[in-house]
């Protein structure tokens, strides 16, 4: 595997991959890789003909007061699982090659970005925005695969691709991965590893409330109650707080108060000092 730290290495290695029209799908992540990670480059590797992993911490998707100091990095450790799954080339840009001296322009995509994470974390979706097309720009894949754990990521990465025509047309270029989760279901995250022993029994928590909540759902009463009940159950299972419980529909994430066939419920919660966010399809 190859490893690109500058642009103009990138690009060179990227032509030389895609040869007389070999495909090329790239997956974005932030490194600290788990098997969430992993299990993109497996589904990336069986639909193209090389795939590209990118490692980049963004500065521009962390708000102020968040976790950008603390967030892992392992370089070394993740080049090589990397390359066990077969990836032919990681992008690890140095700042200045995303960002360089003067940068100014910003990512905006209206609606998709509103309310759930959007509303906790000001200025978030720009950040993903504004790299994921970078990214997009400087590697130039037929296809670019993401998780559904970050559910409202996607849905902006889907529209900001069909809106400055990032991907061929009627091509299903941006693939969603479905959440890879641990034995007691907690959806695995690079995040789970700020978790101390306890926090991270506790965090079990979350998944089942949410199942619980599903259940409910699905009868299809109104949501307020079982979102209540699971506000509560977090709560004295040791969560510090909850960002957001709440029910949208899978496509237009619009608010919903029941469901409508086609609604996923989706939940941030803290505790101690880390960030946990799930969603689930209400079926
Ligand atoms: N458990 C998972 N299942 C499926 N995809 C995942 C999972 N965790 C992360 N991904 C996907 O991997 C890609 C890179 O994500 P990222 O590097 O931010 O990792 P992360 O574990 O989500 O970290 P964070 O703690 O920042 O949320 C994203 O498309 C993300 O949705
Ligand atoms: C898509 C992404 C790599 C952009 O920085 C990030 O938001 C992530 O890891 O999900
Ligand atoms: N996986 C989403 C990246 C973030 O939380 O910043």
């Amino acid at each position: 595997m190859q490893t690109a730290r500058e642009l103009e290495v990138l690009r060179k290695a990227v032509d030389a991959l895609r040869g007389d029209g070999a495909t090329i799908a790239l997956v974005p992540t932030m490194g600290a890789l788990h098997e969430g990670h992993l299990t993109l480059m497996r589904e990336a590797r069986r639909t193209a003909d090389h795939v590209v992993a990118s490692i980049f911490v963004n500065p521009r998707q962390f708000g102020e007061g968040e976790d950008f100091d603390a967030y892992p990095r392992q370089l070394a450790r993740d080049s090589e699982l990397l390359e066990k799954e077969g990836v032919a080339l990681l992008w690890a840009p140095q700042p200045q090659e995303v960002y360089p001296q003067g940068y100014a322009t910003n990512i905006s995509v209206a609606g998709v970005s509103e309310g759930l994470c959007g509303g906790d974390r000001p200025g978030h979706f720009d950040g993903v925005a504004t790299v994921v097309c970078k990214l997009f720009n400087q590697v130039r894949p037929d296809i670019a695969f993401f998780g559904e754990k970050d559910w409202q990521q996607l849905a902006v990465i889907r529209r900001m691709a069909r809106d400055l025509d990032l991907t061929q047309p009627h091509v299903d270029a941006i693939r969603g991965v479905p959440i890879v989760r641990e034995k007691d279901g907690l959806a695995m995250s690079s995040r789970n590893a700020y978790l101390s022993r306890e926090q991270r029994e506790q965090a079990g928590a979350l998944p089942r409330a949410m199942r619980d909540a599903i259940a409910v759902l699905s009868e299809g009463g109104e949501a307020e109650r079982p979102l209540g009940n699971l506000r509560e159950v977090l709560q004295v299972s040791g969560f510090d707080s909850v960002d957001y419980a709440e029910l949208r529909d899978a496509d237009s994430l619009e608010p919903l108060e029941k469901d409508n066939g086609n609604a996923r419920l989706f939940v941030a919660a803290r505790i101690g000092g880390t960030r946990l966010i799930d969603n689930m399809a209400v079926e």
